[in-house]
């Protein structure tokens, strides 16, 4: 059947044709004109053998001729075809590049149905056969694949927990009692709370737990809830659907929830989170599932999530501040990980392996302590833990002359070490020894001759006004960050900047 009188007017073909007649006339002329002007055509049945091959095709695949390649199944002719696929899902690939030898043939499918819409059959197109050609646009493809694959693979890399439970060096009573509850952790799913005082090693556990964990291969994916903006949480968490936002951020962007996914969330500070996204957090961690701001579609997630905390969250939870029902949810496994000052005896061996791990990184011989150095170390009052430790170790490593540091010379570092840390063992300890201060090393006291650029004087000014306002809010950046005037974001890059952060 062809087109007839009565489906032309002056203009050519009718508005109005019926789209049956339509159909059935244009069907064939689709593909005659198909077949003549690609590659090849081949057509299977739903088996997936050859019903019929065109002798262009036959022969541009060294057959003799169309004829060879009837009955035979598919993919024994066209190894690489998806014409299978086709059949079996009835949906077409309307542009694939299809591997043929050393060539690549772009080609088309599609299913070929019968009057009741049942698939019978499949119709394969070889569009065009020098895939060479498109040679340049295939390398950068290819390049482009390749650092692609290589950027996934760095950033898995930085998702990788780098600690083990090993890593917490300490032998004492409570430290081998951490360990222990780590390691039982470490066996369930359960979500884990780590409390305890900044610097007492929270992440270090929480990474070790992840890798004594059945989510080992996965990620581990780690965020402090006090250094995001407030208003930046809810997308750093959750992530966002493109357009979320206007301007600069319309793309979608990955929450650390879906980051994570298959692997253990750290949530640092979590007492930091609003009440608002409190109920979201607890939602998604119900639910297993998250919903990206501006999307309606919600997407499964298998995450484990360890939080942890410096503050007494049953306070905040019987004052208000924090929602009962999420601190349940969260403490289901309760770690309190001890402050450096709760086991002394293992000073000595924490600074050995500090000492070791310095040495490595900046490339130069480990700093040797004398023994009354090491007294003096034992004796300190460590409120900003071993990371201030590491700190000050850090510090004597840079200043270190020739031999070992005696004890003279570190009361001298431990006089200029940062005041809202370097709080004297008296404070804390009966068996406290003062730390000898050195009027020389005190940052507000400069020979009075000398000039010092504006910068270096501005810098700091910043430095003692930002260990100030920590000093006077007890530690909390939040609030330092209030009375300061700046956002917290700003407050941890100013911390960050003079190396008063981690
Ligand atoms: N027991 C330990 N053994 C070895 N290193 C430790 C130990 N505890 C802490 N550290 C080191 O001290 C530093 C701080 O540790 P970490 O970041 O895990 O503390 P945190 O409790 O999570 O701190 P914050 O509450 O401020 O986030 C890191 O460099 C970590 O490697």
């Amino acid at each position: 059947m062809g087109l007839s009188a009565a489906d032309l007017d002056e203009n050519g073909l009718k508005i109005g044709i019926s789209p049956e007649h339509f159909r059935s006339v244009a069907m064939p002329l689709l593909f005659d004109h198909l077949n003549a002007q690609c590659e090849g055509t081949v057509a299977v049945n739903r088996e997936a053998r050859i019903v019929w091959m065109s002798d262009k095709y036959a022969s541009k695949i060294g057959l003799a001729d169309g004829r060879s390649a009837l009955g035979r199944e598919i993919e024994a002719v066209l190894p690489s075809s998806r014409l299978r696929e086709v059949v079996d899902s009835g949906q077409p690939s309307l542009l694939d590049l299809m591997p043929f030898g050393d060539e690549h043939f772009v080609v088309t499918r599609i299913p070929l149905r019968a009057d009741d819409g049942q698939v019978v059959g499949a119709l394969g197109f070889v569009l065009f056969d020098r895939a060479r050609h498109l040679k340049p646009l295939m390398e950068k493809f290819g390049r482009l694949q390749a650092r692609l694959a290589e950027t996934e693979r760095a950033l898995l890399q930085a998702r990788r927990a780098r600690y083990t439970i090993a890593n917490f060096i300490g032998t004492s009573a409570v430290a081998t009692e951490i360990k222990r509850q780590a390691r039982r952790a470490a066996q369930l799913d359960a979500t884990v709370l780590l409390h305890g005082e900044t610097g007492t090693g929270k992440e270090l556990l929480a990474q070790g737990i992840h890798n004594l964990s059945a989510r080992a291969d996965g990620p581990f994916v780690a965020v402090n809830m006090a250094a995001v903006p407030d208003n930046l949480v809810e997308a750093e968490l959750f992530g966002t659907a493109p357009g979320a936002f206007t301007g600069a951020d319309r793309k979608a962007r990955l929450g650390k929830f879906e980051l994570a996914n298959g692997g253990t969330l750290f949530l640092d500070e979590i007492g930091d989170l609003s009440l608002p996204l409190q109920v979201k957090l607890l939602r998604v961690l119900q639910e297993q599932q998250v919903e990206p701001l501006g999307s309606n579609q919600v997407r499964p997630l298998d995450v484990r999530v360890i939080a942890a905390t410096h503050v007494d969250l049953e306070a905040r939870v019987a004052e208000g501040g924090f929602r009962a029902d999420l601190f349940y949810r969260l403490n289901v496994l309760s770690l309190r990980v001890p402050a450096l000052r709760e086991r002394r005896e293992d000073v000595r061996a924490l600074v050995e392996a500090l000492l070791d791990d310095i040495a490595a990184r900046s490339g130069q011989r480990p700093l040797e302590l004398a023994d009354d150095a090491l007294a003096l170390l034992a004796e300190q009052a460590w409120p900003g833990n071993v990371r201030q430790l590491r700190n000050l170790l850090e510090r004597a490593q840079l200043s270190a002359e020739r031999g070992p540091l005696d004890g003279a010379a570190l009361a001298a570092l431990l006089g200029t070490a940062e005041p809202a840390l370097a709080v004297p063992a008296a404070v804390a300890s009966p068996r406290a020894v003062a730390p000898v201060a050195s009027s020389e090393a005190t940052p507000d006291t400069l020979p009075g001759e000398r000039v010092v650029p504006l910068a270096d004087s501005l810098a700091r000014a910043e430095r003692t006004a930002l260990l100030a306002a920590l000093r006077a809010c007890g530690g909390n950046r939040r609030l330092a960050a209030s009375r300061l005037g700046i956002s917290r974001a700003g407050l941890y890059a100013k911390l960050q900047q003079h190396g008063i952060a981690r």
